[in-house]
């Protein structure tokens, strides 16, 4: 394209994007800009029959994770939605770490680009073989999409902020991923004229994402990314959510499956933290009897147990380098064999969602994690914010959190959270986010709940009980557990001397068994259930022998007799689990 030919298009688009007053504005001026120059360039380009220019996409990933992906198609400009996107991680790695523009011709897998230094054209260069997987190709392909043209966002500060993809379909010109040619450094000055006001632009108004049972709260910030995952839900491609511990990664997992064709079928977690190294590849693959010791009969992993559904992994960071090999493997042949398994393999017909609060690059670079299983699992990463990074959401999801609260509780009458309770939550930092609000909140219900005692009414959280949560909070966090065992220890002893002066029958050093039910209690209420509460606390040989309910009752049966023993009030929450005959649900 001549220089003046390309002088109109760059006029119309720097006025559209300084009229642009939001992401989508400008990306649509972007796309339909890069559109119309990849059209007009196509068609009088002899070599190239009746060409058709389908659609274009700006995934704009800052910082590796998504964060938007809009897309238009031509030449109507309709915006893309739900399964409209071809994304391909290994397309994405490349143009990320090469900073420059990629043609795929579909059909034959043909790739060309420019050398990152300077302009000379390189078809296939060895380090671009497998960039389109055959699953991308076939995907593609099934959409009639014959030619992909992707261009790097590079941000002011050299990085690259996301990519653009143009997908052609010019069945004459299969062999040929050189299409773009003539329009390749225009495409490349669009998009760098775009890429700072894609970078700086706020979104249009947030979508009005309706909330559910699994997502009860949906603020300003998390909007944006609940669509996004809502795309990627339909797309049966591995996800992978980022965010601090407590965030609500493994709910928003759930929400994801639910939202997927897999819905209905089986939603499964493995969380890496309350396994131990040397049983990941069991956990995850199943084994054969005799497998190893201990392995008395034959058991599914959770890849068996997720068949057809979602398996969603938290905490990948800890998973070990042998499992992580193993990951590998099924994540590419979609198979795996149980351990002590002779036979032949075993399909593995999953959606994987994968969790984790760690900066996997971090770990990527200490040698802790490989490389290739990171790229493997980043194929649509995206971010759940801290809850200090939504705090629109805190009085949502406080007001929730006691709702359920009191639902559980059988309370009557409405529970309510006072204005000055909710100013002060709201100033108050959160790093364990809404694992730790919720026991905040949950703790507060309990002081509420004492004070209310005998009066009538709504049930209403004061901030002095917020306050008084809060503190006992802080101070739990402060002291560490041998002080506050020691302080349990010198509490029993003093109870022994009172009762050595007479007060009630003796307490002997037996009944200082209870602490291993009451830390099993514990354990229930934090992880809520048994087999998760086991886990934690180490007890594999029980869990394997599923004698681990058995043992449950018998050490609660000891906290009864002790609370029968010393009196006195007892915690609600470990009433409420000392009276529990069955697996909460
Ligand atoms: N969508 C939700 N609905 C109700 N409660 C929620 C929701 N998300 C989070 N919570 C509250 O926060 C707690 C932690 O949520 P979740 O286990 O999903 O976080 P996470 O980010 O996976 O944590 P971790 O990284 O520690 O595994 C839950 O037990 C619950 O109390």
């Amino acid at each position: 394209m001549s220089d003046d030919a390309a002088a109109a298009p760059l006029a119309t688009l720097v006025t559209r994007l300084r009229a642009a007053t939001s992401f989508e504005d400008a990306a649509t001026a972007a796309l339909e800009s890069m559109l119309d120059c990849a059209s007009a360039a196509l068609a009088e380009n002899p070599a190239v029959k009746s060409p058709r220019l389908l659609r274009a996409t700006v995934h704009f990933r800052p910082d590796d994770g998504y964060q938007r992906l809009f897309g238009i198609e031509h030449p109507t400009s309709a915006a893309l939605e739900g399964t409209g996107y071809v994304t391909s991680a290994n397309v994405w790695r490349w143009v990320n770490q090469h900073r420059c523009a990629v043609s795929i011709g579909v059909q034959l897998g043909v790739l060309s680009t420019c050398s990152p230094a300077g302009s000379a054209l390189h078809r296939e260069p060895p380090e671009m073989q497998g960039l389109i997987g055959s699953e991308t190709r076939s995907y593609m392909l099934g959409r009639d999409v014959t030619h992909v043209h992707v261009v790097p966002l590079c941000a002011p500060g050299g990085g690259v902020s996301g990519m653009i993809t143009l997908e052609a379909r010019c069945k004459g010109a299969m062999d040929r991923a050189a299409i773009w040619d003539d329009c390749r450094d225009l495409l490349d000055l669009l998009a760098s004229i775009a890429a700072p006001h894609l970078g700086t632009l706020p979104p249009r108004a947030a979508p009005k994402v309706t909330t559910d049972e699994l997502l009860p709260v949906i603020g300003r910030a998390t909007a944006g990314l609940i669509e996004l995952v809502r795309v990627f839900a339909a797309q049966d491609e591995t996800v992978l959510i980022s965010g601090a511990t407590g965030a609500g990664k493994s709910r928003l997992a759930r929400w994801c499956h639910e939202q997927s064709s897999r819905k209905g079928k089986s939603f499964e977690t493995l969380d890496l933290l309350s396994v131990p190294e040397d049983l990941q590849m069991a956990e995850l693959f199943g084994w054969k009897r005799g497998a190893f010791t201990g392995a008395m009969k034959d058991s599914p992993g959770t890849i068996a147990r997720a068949a057809n559904g979602t398996l969603f992994i938290d905490e990948i960071d800890k998973l070990s380098l042998k499992a992580q090999a193993g990951l590998l493997r099924v994540l590419e042949e979609r198979r795996y064999r149980p351990l002590g398994d002779e036979g032949g393999a075993r399909r593995a017909d999953v959606r994987f969602i994968i969790g984790t609060n760690a900066d996997l690059r971090a770990c990527v670079r200490a040698g802790k994690f490989r490389e290739d299983l990171y790229y493997r699992i980043n194929v649509l990463p995206v971010r759940l914010p801290a809850l200090s990074e939504r705090l629109d959401e805190l009085p949502l999801w406080a007001e929730y959190m006691l709702a359920r609260r009191h639902g559980e509780s059988g309370g009557h009458g409405a529970a309510r959270i006072e204005r000055d309770g909710l100013e002060l939550l709201s100033k108050t930092p959160w790093p364990g986010n809404l694992r730790q609000l919720d026991n905040i909140v949950r703790r507060a219900y309990a002081l509420a709940l004492s004070d209310r005692r005998g009066a009538g009414g709504d049930l209403v959280l004061a901030r002095h009980h917020l306050e008084r949560a809060l503190d006992y909070d802080a101070a739990a966090e402060d002291v560490a557990l041998i002080d506050q065992l020691w302080r349990a220890a010198k509490a029993f002893v003093g109870e022994a001397e009172r009762r050595e002066g007479g007060e009630g029958p003796p307490l002997t050093l037996e009944m200082s068994e209870a602490i291993r039910g009451l830390v099993l209690a514990a354990a229930v209420a934090r992880r809520g259930g048994r087999e998760a509460a086991f886990s934690l606390l180490g007890q594999h040989a029980l869990l394997k022998s599923r004698n681990h309910h058995r043992a449950y009752k018998r050490e609660i049966e000891r906290v009864r007799e002790f609370v029968d023993l010393v009196g006195g009030k007892v915690d609600e929450d470990l009433a409420a689990l000392l009276d529990m005959q069955e697996e909460p649900a």
